[in-house]
């Protein structure tokens, strides 16, 4: 058996997929993927092992599963700070931050000093829409992620690897080896390349849709979200 994976273009069309023929919403798809999102951090990061998660958000969708695992986080018993350089003025966004406003979660400024008061970093910053250099404010922060000791979850990708290429192989990102990452619906290419714990999330798709783009349905157990599964896309 081998991982069965998506191209950033496949990833992209699947998405939109989801919404024209699936009749899913943005926020719905991106409130399931939170919700995975969190119960990854939950089971790798199980409260006891300390209660401070920064959230690292970027501009796009990928920042917004970050904002909805916060939110998550946070009701789960978790205190999440959120680094968010980039607020987009697109209101689904907008309401993300103000529900955790509400529920008086920090937003810092300073990625680096945050860092140095976490139990473990939550990496929103960029999905299969990423392509090229990174640009500021990111690039420090992809640093400080790659350089840390403290454990990393990624979600959907590894903030800065190419979809299809995986790590860069000189520059920013190039030794950024998160411990966790959790491949919304599908596993892009670029999990070819990543040697962690690995989660799969993505417990709505249907038949056809699995089909269509030609990827496996992991068994899902009980009320899970995700699924752990090896190098091979066989599950844990
Ligand atoms: N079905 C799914 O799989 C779903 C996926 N979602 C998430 O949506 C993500 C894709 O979201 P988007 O398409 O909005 O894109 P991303 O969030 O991947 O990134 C796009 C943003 O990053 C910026 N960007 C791209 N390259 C950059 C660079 N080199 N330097 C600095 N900034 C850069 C773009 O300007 C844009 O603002 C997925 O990876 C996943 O996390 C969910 O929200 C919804 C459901
Ligand atoms: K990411």
């Amino acid at each position: 058996m081998a991982l069965k994976t998506l191209s950033a273009k496949a990833a992209a069309a699947l998405d939109r997929d989801l919404m024209c023929t699936g009749a899913f919403s943005i926020d719905q798809l991106m409130e399931l993927a939170g919700l995975s999102v969190s119960q990854a951090v939950y089971r790798v990061h199980p409260i006891s092992k300390g209660k401070r998660i920064l959230v690292a958000v970027g501009p796009g969708n990928n920042g917004g599963d970050g904002l909805v695992a916060a939110r998550h986080l946070c009701h789960y018993g978790y205190q999440p700070t959120i680094y968010y350089p980039k607020r987009s003025n697109n209101e689904l966004y907008q309401r993300l931050a103000k529900q955790l406003e509400d529920l008086d979660i920090p937003f810092v400024d300073d990625f680096q000093t945050a860092l140095q008061s976490s139990d473990h970093v939550l990496d929103a910053v960029f999905g299969f829409s990423f392509s090229g250099e990174v640009r500021e404010p990111f690039p420090a922060v992809i640093q400080a992620m790659s350089e840390t000791k403290i454990p990393v979850t990624s979600v959907d990708a590894p903030s800065s690897w190419d979809i299809e290429e995986g790590p860069p192989k000189s520059g920013i990102g190039s030794n950024f080896h998160p411990d966790v990452l959790i491949s919304l619906t599908a596993p892009k290419h670029l999990a070819k390349h990543f040697r962690g714990r690995h989660f799969i999330g993505g417990r709505f798709v249907t038949p056809a849709i699995a089909e269509k783009y030609d990827f496996d349905v992991p068994a899902y157990e009980g009320v899970d979200q995700i699924v752990e599964v090896g190098p091979d896309g066989s599950r844990l």
